[in-house]
């Protein structure tokens, strides 16, 4: 892949978690990877205690992102945050947030200066974050409010799961199932979809996107029989996007949607909340699958995988959907690798 000229903003994750392995595995495997530069946000030596406990032979450099790209074929580039956490494989710890934090933060802020190419998030645990007064939901809704802060009011940070075989987003993301009927509303839809339609022809390139809609219940409602919300949430969004002139097809039954040739008949699908979207995407590309988030003024992916603290400092974390993710990344920062 032809490399950008700014490195990626890679952030450190929950330190209890697998983000730091995957980070480090990845960079041993950078070049049979093909991996566009990065740089991890993150405590150097928390990094060194991961690696050599992993038995990786990972060199750090502390750098400033500036020096990133010269440190890069042979060292870790690691750009210190002034914050040490420990290195405790498999707990998620609420009193390492301000770091975690503070990694999403700096990653962010270096992307908005035109530092780094883009932000690639590894994974937090977000309960040990509410437990430390974080009140975001995920990166996503977190990311959409750093934007807004920064001055694009008009952010709308919208998930994508992007896999080899399926891109797909949830409507409704981090909301309790039994809240999903009453969060979704025709005007959710189309937002979402409007943000979709803009992104895929911006960042990745598809000239005329075709979105298909899934339904919210069952055989998307029956005719009313099986829920109203088809006929009145979901078909007026619907037509609402074709009137602005987007390719939208739906409601769709959900369950029918997802298989291969239906598939082919769609660059997108919109799933009316979380599980809707993430049990196809993880069905079909866990390893593979990128987290994207949509609707910013910069790229963010992310491993489509969660903490997991399990196997956190065992070596068994498998890097593919993290360097999947960061060379998505580099892609969305510049287009015009795709072609
Ligand atoms: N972007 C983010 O920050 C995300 C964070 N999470 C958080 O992660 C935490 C744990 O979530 P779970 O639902 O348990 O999902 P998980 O993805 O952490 O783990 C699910 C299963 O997949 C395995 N697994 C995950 N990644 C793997 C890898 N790279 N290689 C090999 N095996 C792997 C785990 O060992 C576990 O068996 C939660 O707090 C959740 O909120 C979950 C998804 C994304
Ligand atoms: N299940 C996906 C997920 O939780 C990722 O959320 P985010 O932290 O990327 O918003």
């Amino acid at each position: 892949m032809r490399a950008s000229i700014k490195p990626l903003a890679v952030t450190m994750g929950d330190p209890g978690g697998i983000g730091p392995d995957v980070a480090l595995l990845a960079w041993n495997e950078r070049v049979k990877r093909e991996l566009p530069p990065f740089y991890v946000l993150a405590d150097p030596a928390f990094l060194a205690s991961r690696a050599a406990l992993l038995g990786l032979d990972v060199p750090i450099a502390e750098v400033a992102p500036g020096e990133a790209l010269e440190a890069w074929s042979e060292h870790l580039p690691v750009v210190p945050l002034g914050m040490s956490v420990p290195d405790r494989p498999g707990i998620a710890d609420p009193g390492t947030a301000a770091a975690v934090i503070a990694s999403i933060d700096r990653a962010v802020a270096d992307t908005q200066a035109g530092i780094a190419a883009g932000v690639v998030t590894n994974p937090i645990q977000k309960k040990a974050l509410y437990d430390a007064g974080f009140t975001h939901p995920g990166h996503t809704e977190y990311l959409g409010e750093l934007a807004q802060r920064a001055g694009a009011a008009d952010a709308t940070p919208v998930m994508l799961l992007a896999g080899p075989e399926l891109l797909v987003v949830p409507v409704t993301v981090h909301i309790p199932l039994h809240n999903v009927p009453k969060m979704l509303t025709t005007s959710l839809i189309v937002n979402v979809g409007r943000v979709v339609h803009q992104d895929l022809v911006r960042r990745f390139r598809i000239k005329a996107p075709r979105i298909a809609i899934a339904g919210l219940n069952p055989h998307a409602g029956e005719g009313g029989a099986l829920g109203f919300e088809d006929d009145e949430i979901v078909a007026p969004a619907v037509a609402e996007l074709r009137s602005m002139g987007i390719d939208v097809q739906g409601p769709l039954p959900a369950d029918t949607m997802f298989h291969a040739e239906a598939r082919a008949g769609y660059d997108c699908a919109l799933a009316m909340y979380h599980d809707q979207a993430l049990i196809p995407a993880k069905t079909l590309a866990f390893h593979d699958a990128v987290n994207a988030t949509l609707g910013l003024p910069f790229v963010r992916t992310s491993p489509d995988h969660g903490t997991a603290l399990g196997i956190a400092g065992t070596g068994s974390a498998r890097p593919d959907s993290f360097a999947a993710a960061v060379r998505l990344a580099a892609v969305l920062a510049d287009p015009g690798l795709i072609e």
